[in-house]
């Protein structure tokens, strides 16, 4: 991505919020024109990086102001030796504002926007900036635009859109009848939420984030509360190790595997909580399991629990401060009594896979439990895991349903997948970007899980661990590389832990 992340920041914003910094930009004094005039420079800019004076550029804009963006740039570009092409969506009359300000002062022809001429001039175009839709869409595309939007996307361009790809949703990243297929989308300001959430992540090609002269302090008044996740959230939070320090003041962890034929799950979420810096990790074994369990495991200590009273006893030491349990554990009415039990015992509890579909018919039980809980609670579920335990949420994107979930469940929730949204009940969320395609393979969620529960040993705020651990799960996919498996995960943790204590921003 290229930013500076300082510039930049974290903050995702809704196309309303972007609304709400542009207003109080223009109250504090600064023309709307001016930053229109900044926003088409800075999409310039990304043309004149691609190729150079000379080229042939088309410029499709459409009748609001992400169109008045294309005309600033089609200026700009002209006045810089480019062949620009322009095409304008609608009617000239309709044009307002802003937008009619830059259309008034082009210097180089406006044809309507035909369909079949701009196919015909496609092949011959080295950038094609996409001004068509930006956060004004309210619809979905049809007609001539959505016929257009199809031969671009078909055609072998370079497009650059601006702000987002038109037909992308900036507030949850759907497409809204069909969309631009950008290699790279130019944005100001602060990245949107549409920009990170998929399918939008997918349309957006390579992401550029220019600063208009929006003051950083006017989001002190919109107070945006969903996040990149990137270490700028958790890293104040994250306890690294003190030479003064000892295994025991980095918490202890206990991990629940299944039986004998399903004991692998847990051992790779030990493996992994005790690679990200929990003190010690227990793994709790029923007695049919110990033997395997022993065959495998050096620095993860083993403990044999047998039933629902076994978990009681174990959970007599104090010292023991997280608890995992549902990779592997299987699905049954005992689970949800040795969940029951966890939720009551006050410690940080991480509820994954089984622990979850255990209660896919009473999941109201579940939330009541959570929210009696004096620990803080995660639950880690995939789409599959989600949809048995929010059925009611179905249909929504994904963040309103993440956030929605954490609301009803009282727990952090991680909703899994390649835009992993972390949700606090308060409404903060995290919207994660670093996960690669090969970390989507079997055991790769009980690593998660187990790296989220280390990290609540070591006693992170359950949101801060939440999203650490997925940030660092991705962080150690990438570094791993392809082919990876579920096992090498943990291990490539280390590359990643060193660079976040040389240089904390990651
Ligand atoms: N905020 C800022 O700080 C800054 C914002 N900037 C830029 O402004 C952009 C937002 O501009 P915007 O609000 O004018 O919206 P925009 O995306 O141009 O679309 C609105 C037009 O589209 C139309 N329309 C909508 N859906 C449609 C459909 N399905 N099919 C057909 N038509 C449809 C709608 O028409 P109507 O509903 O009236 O029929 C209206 O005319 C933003 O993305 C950024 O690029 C920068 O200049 C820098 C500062
Ligand atoms: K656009």
């Amino acid at each position: 991505m290229d930013e500076n992340p300082q510039e930049t920041g974290s903050e995702l914003l809704t196309p309303e919020e972007m609304g709400e910094a542009d207003r109080l930009t223009v109250d504090a004094g600064v023309p709307g024109p001016v930053l229109m005039e900044r926003a088409g420079g800075h999409v310039a800019e990304a043309v004149m990086r691609r190729c150079r004076a000379g080229s042939k550029i088309l410029i499709l804009s459409g009748p609001g102001n992400n169109g008045g963006d294309g005309f600033v740039a089609a200026r700009v570009l002209h006045e810089a030796g480019y062949r620009c092409q322009v095409f304008l969506a609608g009617e000239v009359d309709r044009l307002a504002g802003d937008a009619r300000l830059a259309f008034d002062a082009l210097p180089v022809a406006v044809s309507p926007l035909d369909p079949d001429l701009v196919a015909s001039v496609l092949p011959g175009a080295a950038v094609v900036v996409d001004a068509l839709f930006g956060a004004g869409l309210d619809r979905p595309l049809d007609g001539a635009v959505a016929q257009l939007i199809d031969a671009v996307n078909k055609a072998d361009v370079f497009v650059i859109s601006v702000d987002l790809p038109s037909g992308i949703n900036g507030e949850t990243g759907a497409v809204m009848g069909c969309a631009v297929e950008a290699k790279e989308t130019v944005t100001f300001f602060r990245f949107k939420l549409g920009h990170f959430l998929l399918p939008g992540r997918l349309a957006c090609g390579r992401l550029v984030c220019g600063q208009i002269g929006i003051d950083p302090a006017v989001l002190d008044k919109i107070a945006p509360s969903a996040f990149r996740n990137t270490p700028y959230l958790w890293r104040s939070a994250w306890p690294q190790p003190a030479l003064d320090g000892h295994k025991f003041t980095r918490g202890h962890a206990l991990v629940f595997s299944g039986g004998m034929t399903t004991s692998g799950a847990a051992r790779l979420a030990a493996g992994a909580a005790l690679r990200c810096g929990a003190g010690l990790v227990t793994l709790a074994a029923p007695p049919s399991a110990v033997m395997v369990n022993a065959a495998h495991l050096t620095a993860v200590m083993l403990t044999p629990v047998a039933g629902l009273a076994g978990i009681e006893a174990v959970l007599e030491d104090p010292r023991l401060n997280a608890a995992l349990i549902g990779p592997g554990y299987g699905v049954s009415p005992e689970t949800r009594q040795a969940v029951g039990i966890l939720l009551g015992s006050g410690r940080a509890v991480v509820l994954d896979a089984d622990a979850l579909t255990s209660f896919e018919t009473e999941p109201q039980a579940l939330f009541s439990r959570i929210r009696q809980a004096a620990g803080p609670v995660v639950l880690t579920p995939h789409g599959g895991e989600f949809r048995r335990l929010f059925p009611h949420l179905a249909g929504r994107d994904k963040l309103s349903a993440a956030r929605a979930a954490a609301a009803d469940s009282g727990a952090v929730v991680v909703y899994k997948g390649a835009d992993t949204v972390i949700a606090s009940p308060d409404g903060t969320a995290a919207i994660n970007g670093n996960a690669p395609a090969w970390l989507a393979t079997a055991g790769s969620g009980d690593v998660l899980a187990g790296i989220i529960c280390g990290l609540l040993a070591q006693r992170m705020p359950a949101f801060q661990a939440a999203s650490m651990g997925v940030w660092l799960h991705g962080a150690a996919g990438s570094a791993a590389g392809p082919g990876l498996i579920a096992e090498d995960i943990a291990p490539a943790l280390r590359p990643v832990l060193a660079r976040l204590v040389e240089n904390p921003e990651g």
